[in-house]
């Protein structure tokens, strides 16, 4: 049985820029309590994208739960500015700090110190076994089913394996954090990530491709 109750977390990565404002009143008016916020350095990730600035904006026209996904070089330097900003959850990647247990245990900490909920995200090529010491300081774990940087892009059926260990790992030790996961996620996957145990659900093209409201819905059932 599922601990969490299933969230949808938008990534506003594939919004419609030309149409913000639409948009926006529509996942207000949607199911989705969460948006995902993805912020890529153009160096961790070959891609550039949102800053600090933008989140405080997207916050005020949408007050949902802000999920910032960070892909960057320093997550140190730039979780409490997110923080800041709005951020409710920030992720990381733990090969930013060298895949190094104490320094990502010190991030975590930090993070919580700054009133903001904490995770880590893994890379599909990462290891997440690795870090089992680290799992009862995590409110959630952000599994990649891609390479990080793009939308778009074709969901890594492999990758719930981690799910499946996650899900494992978290009642053998009666924990609480979430599972999420990040990439290809439509009407077809979205089932088998279900199944492997997740309990929150990044979609990017397939919620604003589509319409809204019912892709939400859909994603809910
Ligand atoms: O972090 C990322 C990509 O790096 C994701 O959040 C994507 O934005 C998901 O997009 P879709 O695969 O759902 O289109």
């Amino acid at each position: 049985m599922e601990k969490n109750e299933l969230v949808i977390a938008p990534s506003i990565l594939s919004l419609d820029y030309g149409h913000v404002d639409e948009q926006l009143k529509a996942l207000m008016d949607s199911k989705a309590k969460w948006l995902h916020f993805d912020v890529m350095d153009g160096h961790f990730v070959p891609n550039l994208t949102f800053g600090p600035d933008i989140l405080r904006g997207f916050k005020k026209a949408a007050p949902l739960f802000m999920d910032v996904h960070l892909m960057v070089d320093d997550p140190a330097f730039f979780a409490p500015i997110f923080i800041q900003n709005g951020a409710d959850l920030i992720t990381f990647h733990t090969e930013a700090l060298n895949n190094d247990p104490s320094r990502i245990k010190a991030l975590l900490q930090k993070i919580h110190e700054l009133g903001a909920q904490a995770g880590i995200s893994v890379k599909p090529k990462t290891n997440i076994e690795q870090f089992a010491s680290l799992l009862n300081d995590l409110d959630l774990v952000l599994v990649m089913s891609v390479e990080p940087g793009f939308g778009g892009q074709s969901f890594m059926e492999d990758q719930l394996d981690k799910v499946r260990w996650l899900y494992d790992a978290r009642k053998a030790q009666d924990l609480g954090y979430r599972i999420e996961i990040d990439g290809g996620i439509n009407a077809s996957t979205y089932k088998k990530a279900l199944l492997a145990g997740c309990d929150t659900l990044v979609a990017g093209s397939y919620v604003f491709k589509n319409d809204i409201i019912k892709s939400i819905e859909g994603l809910l059932e």
